[in-house]
């Protein structure tokens, strides 16, 4: 039995009874085993098998990234500069369609040594080819919440094989690789799913007993779209379709008004907030204090590399937190507090882990990161939240273990080949540009 003890660390613990402490963790069996203040007692030090000096590093869980598409990283920088739908009709599409299962695998693993490295220990994930997401993400020692996901804009044939793809899909993958994989049900977007199908998705996703996850309401085109095809806007369409009759997560809901945010936090909907994509993409500025405020979970994702361009969360707290103080003239609208927990514990919420992950407790998965803080920019220490918010970088981030295992040692990750991975998506984008 392995026993790893971190000692003279600085720990943030995103938990109100500790929040913050100079102490020491031990981790035993994936989980927290133990923590305390000040130098670890005489017992521990006997029983550990592994030590690390804490001295000069930040301990705080591991970020959750809840929203996503791993393999555009392929798709990094090559459509700029152009709003969602022109973006995905005449650039994204028509690349994905040429996607091969492998290259989808090595697209994701890219993205997995990228979330590493930046600190993110479980992120959703909706795409095509998700057994080959599902394969890497068991490779790389991350923990995942998958979907196989699905565009309807093709005949009742292909739309049947797709769906009960997805099915089997979540049939195979839920609770794999020592249950760090859990599964999600998920129809693209209602512009892109017919309702009929919609439904389909949701008789699937209440029979699996598993969360549904959809793109919302990301600009106003959507939104005109739905009322000129439905006669009402995206929220009431997914809510009489059922959508929301159980645990659901929808990405960006940019566009809402006062009743649709009074009807998510009704039907306890968690929101996916991906701020930088939303500004790349032009598509607006999600209403997350009066959500927050509401009593919505909203937690953050990047959405895909092509529309961010990275997978860096801690860029997504300082945007998160500074956007919403600019267009509102308020600057306690996201406080760093909040930014914080929404990158970790209501991440974990959004997605059915709360209790597991998100916070440093003892019982609590050890999926944890330390931050190098012996740097001039998180110099003095006055506030170590207010530095992991406005100040910190992904780059910053120096350990990452996951259900106990290191994935990231001093930098460098430990279950993938990062210059082999660099190497085959060069070649791969290569391909797909050809
Ligand atoms: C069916 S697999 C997922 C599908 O989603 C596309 N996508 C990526 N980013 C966005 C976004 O911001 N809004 C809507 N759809 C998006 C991606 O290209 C895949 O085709
Ligand atoms: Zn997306």
């Amino acid at each position: 039995m392995t026993r790893l003890l971190i000692k003279q660390g600085t720990f943030v613990t995103i938990d109100e009874n500790l929040p913050e402490f100079q102490g020491w963790l031990a981790v035993e069996n994936g989980k927290i085993a133990a923590m305390g203040e000040g130098e670890a007692p005489q017992e521990e030090t006997a029983r550990a098998t592994e030590t690390v000096d804490g001295k000069g590093l930040l301990f705080m869980p591991g970020l959750v990234n809840t929203h996503g598409h791993a393999a555009m990283t392929l798709l990094r920088g090559m459509a700029d500069d152009l709003v969602l739908q022109d973006w995905l009709q005449n650039h994204m599409w028509p690349t994905e369609a040429k996607f091969t299962g492998d290259d989808v695998y090595w697209g994701s693993a890219l993205a997995a040594v990228e979330m590493i490295k930046s600190g993110t220990t479980t992120f959703v994930d909706m795409y095509d080819h998700s057994r080959r997401v599902a394969e890497m993400t068991e490779a790389s020692g991350l923990r995942a919440s998958l979907a196989r996901g699905v565009i309807g804009l093709c005949s009742e044939e292909e739309q049947k094989a797709k769906l009960e793809d997805a099915i089997r899909f979540a049939r195979e993958w839920h609770g794999q690789a020592d249950d760090r994989i859990r599964v999600m049900i998920s129809p693209h977007a209602p512009y892109t799913c017919p309702p009929d199908f919609i439904l389909k998705f949701v008789e699937a996703a209440r029979e699996l007993n598993v969360p549904l996850h959809t793109h919302m309401s990301e600009t106003l085109a959507e939104v005109e779209q739905n009322v000129r095809d439905y006669g009402c806007r995206p929220v009431e369409h997914l809510d009489r379709l059922g959508v929301f009759g159980g645990p659901a997560l929808v990405a960006h809901a940019v566009h809402l008004n006062d009743e649709e945010i009074a009807l998510l936090a009704e039907r306890k909907v968690a929101v996916s907030h991906n701020p930088i994509s939303n500004l790349k993409l032009a598509s607006g500025v999600a209403r997350v204090p009066d959500l927050l405020k509401a009593g919505v979970t909203v937690s953050l994702g990047t959405d895909g590399a092509a529309s961010n361009n990275n997978l860096d969360l801690f860029q997504e707290m300082t945007t998160a937190a500074l956007l919403h103080k600019g267009v509102s003239g308020d600057p306690t609208a996201v406080p760093a507090t909040e930014a914080l927990r929404m990158a970790t514990l209501y991440g974990a919420r959004s997605i059915g882990l709360e209790g597991v992950v998100g916070q440093l407790k003892v019982g609590f998965k050890a999926d944890l990161i330390a931050v190098n803080i012996a740097q001039a920019h998180f110099v003095p220490r006055t506030d170590y939240v207010s530095h992991l918010v406005y100040s910190a970088r992904g780059s910053d981030v120096v350990h990452v273990w996951v259900d106990g295992k290191q994935l990231l040692r001093d930098g460098r990750p430990t279950t993938l080949d990062e210059e082999k991975i660099m190497a085959e998506a060069e070649s791969r984008y290569r391909r797909l540009r050809a």
